[in-house]
């Protein structure tokens, strides 16, 4: 038995810890075999090859890219080759291997007595039963009462509640996660809308200002100039083999706040966290990544606490080479359907790395793309509110960035969809301002390429107030990244022309939104329709409570990546952006919209990510994008089938 291990499991390709070893009965050096045993997991490859499929619809596939990325040089050749297999109910099986994991030849890891209870990934903690104790040498090194997980979570609950420092709470659950992955991702579950402030805008934010003092233990993959040349190895260097989304950022632009340099981390880690608890992919499947190319920010580089390069951004081809090389070692690493989700980049390079990679990977940005189907979904629910169709309405922007050119292009996207204009026409009704005052014509010259066409003719106006009373927008929306910039007069001019003015307030974290929820009903007379990129609590009004929804990406994204995943999609288009946008608009329900609500609660989360899903899966199915077939015929089910579940699993 030994001399056959060692001949199976190869020194140095494999690691051993614990006390026992077991191999499953479905073991075979065939195929990809995955034996789950008690804390035990089991992956290995041999010569396995996937077999490659035609899609049924290669030609309707074949059209969707052409279009999708213009005239430029064919990629057909590497993306008719997208394989199919793993089977879609392997893929969420807990810790069973599918092609794209097949990476490193033999791997093996048992986990047993202490280590067992120091793996987050199966430790259940006083949760162990009798069995399980005596089974996985846990005897002795626990106290001896057992109780249930929810046992757990209330006492969890109650600890966290006691804390009056949201980064208290942040530090907590951090702590968590790192102990018990699935207590933590119970615990968010169950309480997601008193938890996401916490593990999300606004408390993240702060939690990546101060991170090199918090930092305890690395929660994702740190890539800087000095790893150049060697991402590849760097990415190999990941415990988990199967991954189906990455989220990354360079730190540039962290929410609102800016330049956070190495720190940004606390973004990805969040936006996965979401991912998992939101939208049911598995949390071994997710990669927060920060690419590190320095930081201008001064006071960080100063900052004895700091952890990463203490050096200036590097720009221009070499940022662009350490990107490319990124894109490209991921792609070798995980094959062509890993998704990879841009946050928080900075406009001069968010724009770029989109056109460029959009056409070759499965890409799309959070702040640019996530955004923006967001917000339509709600624009689509206030219209229930204020009446009209899109194209009737005028809409004015204060943020001319990812966010704000991102949403604008959705609308306008949308409104031709509906009325059959031309996208140019329908941009028409959409106006933004930036730092220098309103886009008009007599500036295009000098504007970046992503501002040029809400260049529209108008005359020069360089305050926000001043182009409120000559636009009289009917829709008012921050993507500025700058506080308290809706003033008192500004929303006081939207009420003075519109029986119901929508403000929607964006920028996070809280400190950076353009107005609070307060300032929106109060001086309005409480006739805003309002919604905000970070919570804010309900307010009392003139003896009325107005509830005020969160237009976050949060109810994007985790649905969009589950629809990619469980189609097999290999780009994202725009199409499903609206796809997306229409379902959740779908879930606001008639009781919502009494409250004055544009989106439904997030205590429904993990529903509205299965429509989510199912309806970006219908798109990719449509567009020829879709590789796993055959198309399940009921893809909401489909899609709720999949998710991950974080309730403890019996290791006996
Ligand atoms: O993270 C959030 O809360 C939303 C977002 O993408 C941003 O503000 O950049
Ligand atoms: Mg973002």
């Amino acid at each position: 038995m030994l001399r056959l291990l060692w001949l199976l499991f190869k020194p140095g390709h494999c690691s051993f810890s614990g006390k026992r070893l077991a191999l499953s009965s479905t073991f075979s050096g065939q195929v990809p075999a995955t034996g789950l045993f008690p804390g035990v997991r089991v992956f290995c490859r041999s010569s396995y090859s996937v077999e490659v499929k035609e899609t049924s619809s290669s030609s309707k596939m074949e059209s969707t890219l052409k279009e999708m990325r213009g005239d430029g040089p064919s990629v057909l050749d590497m993306d008719a080759k997208s394989t199919v297999g793993g089977g879609v109910e392997d893929m969420y099986g807990e810790d069973q291997a599918t092609e794209d994991q097949l990476v490193t030849p033999w791997t093996v890891t048992v986990a047993s007595g202490y280590s067992l209870l120091r793996d987050p990934h199966y430790n259940k903690g006083l949760a162990f039963s009798e069995k399980e104790r005596d089974a996985h040498y846990l005897r002795g090194l626990l106290p001896p009462t057992c109780v249930t997980q929810e046992l757990q979570e209330r006492k969890l609950m109650q600890n966290l509640r006691q804390y009056q420092v949201p980064l208290q709470k942040y530090m907590a659950m951090m702590d968590l996660q790192e102990r018990n992955e699935r207590l933590f991702y119970k615990l968010l579950i169950d309480n997601v809308e008193e938890l996401l402030p916490v593990v999300y805008t606004p408390t993240v934010g702060e939690a990546c200002q101060k991170y090199g003092s918090i930092f305890r233990r690395p929660q994702g993959l740190y890539i800087s100039l000095k790893e150049k040349g060697k991402i590849l190895e760097v990415l190999k260097n990941w415990p988990e083999k199967s991954i189906q989304v990455i989220v990354v950022t360079d730190g540039e632009r962290i929410l609102g706040l800016g330049d956070l340099g190495c720190q940004g981390m606390g973004i990805p880690v969040g936006k996965l966290a979401l991912y998992s608890a939101l939208g049911g992919i598995r949390p071994s499947a997710c990669l927060p990544v920060t690419i590190d190319v320095g930081t201008n920010n001064e006071t960080l580089l100063k900052d004895e606490f700091y952890i990463g390069l203490r050096q200036k951004r590097a720009t221009g081809q070499e940022y662009r080479d350490l990107l490319h090389e990124f894109m490209c070692a991921v792609k070798q690493n995980y094959g062509e359907k890993v998704l990879v989700q841009f946050e928080d980049f900075a406009n001069h390079n968010a724009f770029d790395l989109l056109a460029k990679y959009g056409t070759t990977h499965l890409v799309f940005n959070d702040d640019i793309q996530g955004t923006a189907s967001v917000v339509l979904a709600g624009l689509v629910a206030a219209l229930k509110l204020i009446g009209g169709t899109l194209a009737e309405h005028t809409f004015l922007f204060l943020g001319a960035g990812e966010a704000g050119t991102g949403i604008a292009e959705l609308i306008a996207l949308e409104m031709s969809k509906q009325t059959k204009i031309p996208v140019e026409e329908a941009r028409k009704r959409i106006w933004l301002v930036d730092s220098k005052g309103l886009i008009v014509s007599s500036r295009k010259e000098s504007l970046q390429h992503f501002k040029k066409p809400w260049a529209h003719e108008h005359e020069p106006i360089n305050s926000l107030l001043e182009a409120v009373k000559s636009i009289k927008p009917t829709i008012l929306i921050g993507s500025s990244g700058a506080g308290k910039t809706f003033t008192k007069e500004v929303i006081e001019a939207m009420a003075s022309f519109n029986e119901k003015p929508v403000i929607l307030a964006l920028s996070n974290p809280t400190s950076q939104s353009e107005c609070t929820a307060e300032e929106a009903y109060k001086w309005s007379q409480g006739r805003a329709i309002f919604a905000s990129g970070s919570p804010f609590d309900p307010i009392e009004y003139n003896g009325k409570t107005y509830y005020s929804g969160q237009a976050n990406n949060a109810y994007i994204f985790p649905g969009l990546g589950l629809g990619l995943i469980i189609s097999g999609a290999i780009r994202v288009h725009d199409d499903m952006l609206l796809a997306a946008s229409e379902a959740l608009a779908k879930q606001v329900t008639q009781e919502n919209y009494d409250m004055g609500l544009l989106y439904p609660p997030f205590s429904n989360i993990r529903k509205i990510s299965a429509h989510i899903a199912a309806n970006v899966a219908t798109k990719a199915y449509e567009l020829g994008l879709a590789t796993r077939l055959p198309r399940p015929e009921n893809l909401v089910a489909y899609a709720e089938s999949c998710m991950y579940s974080p309730v403890y699993r019996s290791f006996r």
